[in-house]
């Protein structure tokens, strides 16, 4: 199993979110986020506003997900985060070791 942690543009989330859901990915957490990428003492657009890039507001999402999935995940969210513009966004792939299901104490990917 691995994670995705994917920082996109807030206004990217639906898209996103919809892209995985097609997916078969059920499972998604959500974070309000603050960040700034390559571009540190420059400007980047956010809402169609110059900012001096400091922390700019992002979306964080999390996806646990089979390995096997994994990249089918990427090309989805990529293709959805995407405008071509700086700020897009990263993704982060990380090893799971396992999962728990609370209510019915499920575990590894039965439990996703
Ligand atoms: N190395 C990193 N570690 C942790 N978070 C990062 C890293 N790089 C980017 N981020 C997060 O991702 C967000 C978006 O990054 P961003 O897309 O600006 O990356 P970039 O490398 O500057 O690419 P681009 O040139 O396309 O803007 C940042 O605001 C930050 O929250
Ligand atoms: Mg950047």
């Amino acid at each position: 199993m691995r994670k995705i942690e994917a920082i996109i543009k807030p206004f990217k989330l639906d898209e996103v979110k919809e892209a995985l859901h097609e997916l078969g990915l059920q499972g998604i957490t959500v974070i309000e986020a603050k960040g700034f990428g390559r571009q540190k003492g420059h400007t980047e657009l956010y809402r169609g506003a110059e900012y001096i890039v400091d922390f700019l507001p992002k979306m964080k999402i999390e996806v646990v997900c089979p390995a096997s999935l994994v990249e089918r995940a990427v090309e989805a969210i990529s293709a959805a985060a995407r405008t071509g513009r700086i700020g897009d966004g990263k993704i982060f792939i990380l090893p799971v070791e396992d999962v728990v299901r609370i209510r019915t104490g499920e575990r590894g990917e039965d439990a996703i």
